[in-house]
């Protein structure tokens, strides 16, 4: 169960020490993702050449892989920069973007996962399902399961990889193989916004970055994804309007809201 007195406190961290969060992310999100971070509180960097992630990952206190728009010298750069954060103990947190849907997101994904150990893992379901079985097919980037149907394979992918797994959804799943949060917030116009699930593995990101414990952290971004999201929802006529609303409610975001309206 969310601790929501730690989630508070640690809402209250990202806003008082800002932390930098060295994302290498994908073309589609990159504007969204950075918006997210600086609404939160967080100072966001997107650096992925191979001539200058080792020396950032150096300096940032997470770093967000998410391999949407992938491509070789991307891969290299994702490497060197998560090869440096293990050394570090710096948080990563890893987006398998599209998982399953090609052979090359799938080898990237299991390199990435052997090769820097990410800390926490966070996709939908069909991703989520794809990183354990390797015969699962994905259609692209948006789930065609839900996230109830993916828990088994997120308790089994944690205790496989050691890394804390969420499953974003109607309910998110958070889990470290042995205990499992839930998170009910939400509304699912979020799903026709591009990169809400990127933006999720970001403030999960900047969770990860003032506090160690990284299942509490992650329960806590996705507690305020979908806190935020579902009042921006009420608020908002479509999926254009929901991705600027995000922002603004996230922005303002405060103690009371989550108070009325956590749903763990
Ligand atoms: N049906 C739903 N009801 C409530 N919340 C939802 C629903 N679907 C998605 N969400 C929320 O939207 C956010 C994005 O989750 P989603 O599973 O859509 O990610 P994703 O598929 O990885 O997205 P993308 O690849 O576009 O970044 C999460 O915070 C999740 O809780
Ligand atoms: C649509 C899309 N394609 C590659 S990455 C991305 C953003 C959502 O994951
Ligand atoms: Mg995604």
């Amino acid at each position: 169960m969310i601790n929501i007195e730690h989630l508070i406190r640690d809402l209250n961290l990202i806003r008082k020490q800002s932390p930098l969060i060295h994302n290498i992310t994908n073309y589609v999100v990159m504007n969204n993702t950075a918006n997210a971070l600086l609404a939160i509180g967080a100072s966001p960097v997107m650096a992925h050449s191979v001539d200058e992630v080792e020396e950032m990952a150096v300096i940032a206190s997470s770093l967000v892989i998410n391999i949407g728009t992938l491509e070789a010298a991307w891969v290299e750069a994702m490497l060197i920069a998560g090869k440096t954060a293990l050394t570090k103990s710096t948080p990563i947190v890893f987006d398998p973007v599209g998982a399953g849907a090609t052979t090359y997101r799938s080898k990237v994904c299991k390199q990435l996962i052997e090769e820097c150990k990410p800390s926490i893992i966070r996709g939908n379901a069909s991703e989520i399902i794809a990183l354990l079985d390797t015969q699962a097919q994905t259609k692209g980037v948006d789930s065609t399961n839900t996230s109830d149907s993916a828990l088994n394979s997120a308790k089994a992918l944690a205790l496989q990889t050691n890394a804390v797994v969420v499953i974003s959804g109607e309910t998110d799943y958070i889990t470290n193989g042995a205990t499992v949060e839930t998170v009910k917030n939400g509304n699912p116009m979020m799903a026709k916004v591009t990169g809400m699930g990127c933006t999720a593995t970001a403030i999960v990101g900047a969770f990860s970055a003032v506090n160690k414990n990284l299942l509490e952290a992650a329960a806590h971004g996705m507690a305020v994804m979908g806190i935020t999201g579902e009042i921006a929802a009420s608020i908002s006529k479509g999926n254009g309007s929901l991705q600027i609303n995000f922002l603004d409610t996230l922005f303002n975001l405060d103690e009371e809201a989550i108070r009325k309206n956590i749903k763990p």
